[in-house]
């Protein structure tokens, strides 16, 4: 289960608020697609209040998915399942991260309790506590906000810290390949 924004394509303090501000991380596609071939079933859970803010629309952001799903077919590869929390820190919703509801989105759309031992990979703090809290396994990445999320400390208990969703993906093709 990955975050989007620093894991997959590149971030910005200034949010991704285009199709052409949407530009994958080096080796990140790659990442998944080797994973999706050697079994694993992906998906993704992003934050994206840049709707509530009025940065940009939804079809601007089904454009970045399609444009995702596009280059991973490129490599014969899929997402099976893009979650977003559409809100802003103010909506109070359920699903903003680092509440937990995009990954219980993920749960019932899998038909399963919980996300026991499933690993979640992100750069942010937020991201780790939202699948922790269904029982995920937590995977920080250096890239886009990582390094400085880092340094802040306050990572949770266990957090594997790897470079990049590549070295993430190395090391899961190596522990259960
Ligand atoms: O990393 P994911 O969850 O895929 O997406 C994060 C983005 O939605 C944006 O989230 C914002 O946080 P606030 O929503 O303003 O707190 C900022 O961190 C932006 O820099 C970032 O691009
Ligand atoms: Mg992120
Ligand atoms: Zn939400």
């Amino acid at each position: 289960m990955l975050d989007r924004d620093g894991v997959i394509n590149q971030d910005s303090d200034a949010y991704v608020k285009s199709l052409a501000e949407w530009q994958p991380i080096p080796g990140a596609l790659e990442a998944i697609a080797r994973l999706y071939h050697a079994g694993w079933t992906v998906t993704v859970a992003t934050n994206q209040s840049g709707l509530a803010r009025g940065l940009f629309s939804s079809a601007t952001l089904e454009a970045m998915h399609d444009q995702l799903q596009t280059l991973l077919q490129q490599q014969g590869a899929h997402i099976e399942l893009i979650c977003y929390c559409p809100h802003g820190p103010e909506d109070q919703c359920d699903c903003r991260k680092p509440k937990p509801g995009l990954f219980q989105q993920i749960a019932t759309y899998f038909d399963v309790p919980n996300l026991r031992d499933v690993p979640v990979v992100g750069d942010s703090v937020r991201d780790l506590q939202a699948g922790i809290a269904l029982g995920a396994t937590p995977y920080l990445v250096k890239t886009g906000k990582g390094e400085q999320t880092l340094h802040q400390g306050g990572l949770p208990e266990g957090t594997l810290v790897f470079d990049d969703l590549s070295a993430v993906a190395d090391y899961l093709l190596r522990v259960s390949p």
